[in-house]
């Protein structure tokens, strides 16, 4: 086996380029981590700090340099994503990053193509790589696929439009592993489902993690996401890493603000027999003037 890490992440900074009016924005900076095969990255941080665009870097949707199509861009630094270096990769070495790293994008179940049956969506980045792949081949590997993520093979012909949310977002998961991938980048995999579909997905990550190959990096805020499918989690704000370490680590031991608070909101109500802090408002106030 080789000790080549996944994942090595290096002084990162990403930016989206200028574009029109629109002016550039700098989306990560000083990210530096690294992730063995067979672990799991979670990511958290607020709205806007950079998770998302973290993801599509890691997952290779990263502009070549010189591109001028909207994306972001690496702009100091290195991730280096099985072996292959991203900031300067060409659009040959991207492709080959984005065929070994599954993408389950933000809002993935939204993403399948409304007008191709649940198996030909999951076939779908076959054909793209191969549009001569043999059709037959690629249906059983469609329906292998959906008993990965438990859904019964009546679904294979029917319409996204036909399914449930859960049904959808299970359909885009095996989409994202149809082929074979060696990382999974999964963002946000359970936001906006119920909560008993919910569940499944987070069984299901938690089942694909005791696979020991299962190398992946979940965006999640969902705390039971990050306890039961992660080894390790990095917490950013505002583009930059305020937390890093498994996640009970970094909530009992938060060496940031943001983090402090973050685990205050996640933390069961405190026991009644901790003593107060003094109120100041105890304290005599001085008379205002006027
Ligand atoms: N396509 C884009 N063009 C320009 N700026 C962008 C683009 N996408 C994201 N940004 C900016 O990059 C920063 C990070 O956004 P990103 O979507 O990565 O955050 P996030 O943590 O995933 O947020 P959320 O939790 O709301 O999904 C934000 O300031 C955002 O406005």
């Amino acid at each position: 086996m080789s000790s080549e890490p996944a994942i090595a992440v290096s002084d990162l900074s990403v930016e989206y380029p200028a574009r029109g009016p629109s002016a550039s924005c700098v989306a990560l900076r000083g990210v530096s981590f690294r992730l063995e095969q067979g672990q799991v990255l979670g990511v958290l941080g607020e709205t806007g700090s950079g998770k998302s665009t973290l993801a599509q870097v890691l997952a290779g949707r990263v502009l070549p340099p010189r591109a001028s199509e909207p994306g972001p861009r690496i702009s100091g630094g290195e991730a280096s994503v099985l072996g292959h270096r991203l900031r300067k990769a060409k659009k040959r070495d991207l492709a080959e990053v984005t065929f070994h790293v599954g993408y389950l994008p933000q809002e993935a179940a939204a993403t399948l193509e409304p007008s191709l049956s649940v198996q030909d969506n999951v076939a779908l980045p076959i054909f793209e790589r191969d549009e001569h792949y043999p059709r037959r081949a690629a249906g059983e590997r469609a329906a292998t696929m959906l008993d990965t993520v438990h859904l019964p093979l009546s679904v294979l012909n029917k319409y996204p439009y036909e399914l449930s949310s859960g049904q959808r977002q299970r359909v885009a998961l095996a989409r994202a592993l149809v082929l074979g991938p060696s990382i999974l980048v999964a963002d946000e995999p359970t936001a906006g489902i119920d909560a008993t579909v919910r569940d499944a997905v987070i069984d299901l990550l938690s089942q694909l993690r005791e696979h020991k190959d299962f190398t992946a990096v979940v965006v999640s805020h969902d705390l039971a996401v990050l306890r039961r499918a992660t080894d390790v989690s990095l917490v950013l704000q505002a583009g930059r890493p305020v937390g890093y370490g498994p996640i009970e680590d970094v909530l009992a031991d938060p060496a940031h603000p943001f983090v402090a608070g973050l685990a205050r909101a996640l933390k069961p109500p405190q026991r009644r027999t901790e003593r107060r802090p003094q109120r100041a408002a105890a304290r005599p106030r001085p008379k205002e003037n006027g």
